[in-house]
């Protein structure tokens, strides 16, 4: 029990997924895990733990943008264990390229501020996927035969109003889609010695103005979650 999650100790799995959504985390553990039960409610954020092929697996929403995923993280790491984190959830294109309903595979996350930029004060730092995971991440998504990329993207702080010539540069260098959370997982991962991966899918674009029917978000935030599981178990 933490002061954010009222799991027990043993109920948190080493492997742990988090979608932002709280009830994505309900509806995929349900889709994908067997002898699944919830292990946490407190503030609504819902986390179950179940098993993927045997394998222990707990899925636990993080909340939106990198302070709500910033607390849980700390806690799943620091007072669970937790040694694999893979963050699946939605993200806006940002190149042509890439198309609504593809997957994304962030090898970095760019950020302006995140809440370990008190840390790092003048520092850099530059927040990476694990690289094992990152591989298997593409194996698994070749596999399945679902378009992908794999480069940088931005986490933002901000969902409304973002400063248009902070996209222009992004855009220009190459960023292929905007979030809000994955910078933060890979910074606290890279603290704590532990494994870290984004598997995103676009649900919206900010080029074409798109963004996915609801009817499409599930099927495609299915495919991501088989991704992130034979990334994490392959
Ligand atoms: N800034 C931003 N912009 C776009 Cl176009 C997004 N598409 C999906 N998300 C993600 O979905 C949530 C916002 O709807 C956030 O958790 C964020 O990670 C986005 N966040």
């Amino acid at each position: 029990m933490t002061i954010h999650i009222g799991a027990a100790p043993g109920d948190i799995a080493e492997t742990v997924l988090l979608p932002g959504d709280p009830y994505r985390a309900k509806w995929a553990a349900e889709t994908f895990l067997s002898d699944v039960r919830q292990v946490n409610a407190v503030r609504g954020m819902l986390g179950f733990t179940g098993t993927w092929n045997g394998h222990p697996v707990t899925i636990q929403g993080s909340g939106m943008g990198m302070p709500s995923l910033s607390i849980y993280v700390n806690e799943l790491i620091r007072d669970y264990g937790a040694q694999t984190l893979i963050r699946i959830g939605s993200c806006g294109g940002m190149q042509d390229h890439v198309g609504l309903r593809d997957v994304v595979l962030a090898m970095t996350a760019s950020t302006v501020t995140s809440p370990s930029s008190t840390i790092f004060r003048e520092v850099n730092f530059a927040p990476g996927a694990d690289w094992s995971l990152l591989r298997a991440a593409v194996a698994a998504a070749e596999a399945k035969g679902t378009r992908t990329h794999v480069g940088g993207i931005y986490s933002s702080d901000t969902f409304y109003d973002e400063r248009p010539d902070l996209n222009e540069q992004m855009v220009r260098h190459g960023i292929l889609a905007v979030e809000m959370e994955a910078a933060e997982l890979y910074m606290l991962a890279a603290r704590y010695g532990r494994r870290a991966l984004a598997v995103l899918t676009v649900s919206d674009h900010l080029i074409t103005g798109e963004a996915l029917a609801s009817e499409h978000r599930e099927s495609s935030f299915g495919d991501m979650v088989e991704i992130a599981l034979n990334a994490a178990f392959p």
